[in-house]
């Protein structure tokens, strides 16, 4: 048994942080992607290579199997963690409760995954090896693409998902019903490495295209237009567990500051998708996209007021507005990644001096496609080579 998986990371366009207090986001997958083989093997170990933060671990079997019996089996509980099984993996891997360690972390909702879905079974003998487009930790969805791409390869790995690939076909993806239980399973490893997801991010790396979340509930934009994008990564290195936290404080510590302000990210979100969905039925003006940008500028100010600021988020702002174009940030913020619009009329000239003065800051910096497909099943044909080359390392 070989399954091979992809899944896409994400830009949110506005309703960060708000998300995860009942607000309105609006989220769209990029052309960047996490990729995933899993390898039945018969050597009694469960082995998993994480090359892109350097992480390489192996257990026997026989070991894993002490943590079944903390195990609870309730596998239809997937909403929230099973403290015990946690607690117990904490333990197993010897990490403390406020560890935040990249590799800890990735590994815990590997195991979490992994155990709450064969713990009541036959443990197998497995491989796991996962290689990113995406950089970690900066706001892009890394960590929901790689807990899409688990869920997905043990979901099928365990029978309980079919692999809806066949002979001829290049990629392929589940029914509806399956990309549900992916989802809900991806929703475990985020809550392992975001503390408390909203579940915007995994529901993008599950279902691709542009949509708007809300309380959990996942409606996709089906009539967007094409918008130009500009992904700059600051280099920043930041936390999204700890960035969530944060804001949660800062809620909890001035509830009627915070509320109102909450609330107007809520409503940008509503007016930038309203707008959006005008750009489809009349003909596009420069109104649009003035309105789009002063939506960016006033949401990248909120973001400031909640806490999740940085310099070099500023100066992205600044150098970016110095060439007439709008950023704010996205994801969890606190450095990593922001977005730059680019009108249709912006010249390839400004785009190209304004990528060449973020970088002359030190930062990353590109245009990017939007509105990717969600999970997806490979055969090796349709995975770049130096992709392929990487997970069959190991
Ligand atoms: N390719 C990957 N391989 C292993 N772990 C990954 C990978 N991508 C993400 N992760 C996990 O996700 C964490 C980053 O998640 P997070 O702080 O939410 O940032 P983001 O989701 O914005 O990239 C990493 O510390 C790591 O534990
Ligand atoms: C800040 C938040 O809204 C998005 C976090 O995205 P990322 O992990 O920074 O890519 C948290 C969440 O929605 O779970
Ligand atoms: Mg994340």
């Amino acid at each position: 048994m070989q399954v091979l998986v992809s899944a896409p990371g994400k830009a949110i366009l506005h309703g960060e942080h708000a998300v995860v207090h009942g607000k309105v986001a609006l989220a769209v997958s990029l052309n960047l992607r996490t990729y995933l083989q899993l390898k039945a093997t018969t050597s009694g170990k469960v082995c998993i290579n994480l090359p892109n933060i350097d992480t390489f671990c192996c257990w026997d079997l026989s070991e894993l199997r002490q943590l079944l019996p903390h195990f609870c089996g309730k596998r239809e509980e997937v909403k929230r963690l099973d403290a015990e099984l946690v607690k117990k993996l904490r333990e197993f891997v010897g990490v403390a409760d406020a560890n935040l360690d990249t590799c800890n972390m990735a590994i815990l909702s590997f195991l979490y995954i992994y155990i709450s879905l064969f713990g009541s079974g036959e443990l197998p003998s497995l491989t796991v090896s996962v290689w990113s487009e995406l950089p970690t930790g900066a706001g892009l969805g890394s960590s929901a693409a790689y807990s899409v791409c688990l869920a997905a390869a043990l979901l099928c790995a365990s029978g309980a998902i079919p692999a809806p690939l066949k002979e001829w076909d290049h990629t392929a993806r589940w029914c509806q019903e399956d990309l549900e239980l992916i989802n809900s399973r991806a929703f475990q490893g985020e809550m392992i490495i975001h503390g408390n997801p909203s579940g915007v991010d995994n529901a993008v790396g599950t279902w691709g295209g542009m949509l708007r979340f809300l309380a959990g509930k996942i409606i996709p934009l089906s009539r967007v237009p094409l918008l130009r994008i500009l992904l700059t990564n600051t280099k920043v290195p930041r936390s999204t567990k700890v960035l969530v936290a944060r804001v949660k404080d800062k809620i909890n510590k001035f509830p009627s500051i915070m509320a109102p302000v909450l609330d107007s990210v809520d409503a940008i979100s509503c007016t930038c998708e309203k707008v959006l969905s005008e750009m489809t039925s009349e003909p596009i003006t420069g109104e649009h996209y003035n309105i789009l940008e002063e939506l960016i500028d006033i949401n990248q100010h909120h973001l400031n007021v909640i806490g999740v600021g940085h310099p070099a988020l500023d100066t992205l702002c600044r150098v970016t507005l110095a060439k007439g174009l709008h950023s704010k940030l996205t994801g969890a913020g606190g450095g990593g990644c922001g977005i730059t619009l680019l009108r249709p009329e912006t010249d390839s000239s400004v785009v190209q001096t304004t990528v060449q003065d973020l970088r002359d800051c030190g930062f990353d910096c590109w245009e990017t496609s939007i509105g990717g497909p969600g999970v997806q099943q490979h055969s090796p044909l349709s995975v770049k080579e130096e992709v392929l080359e990487i997970l069959n390392r190991y």
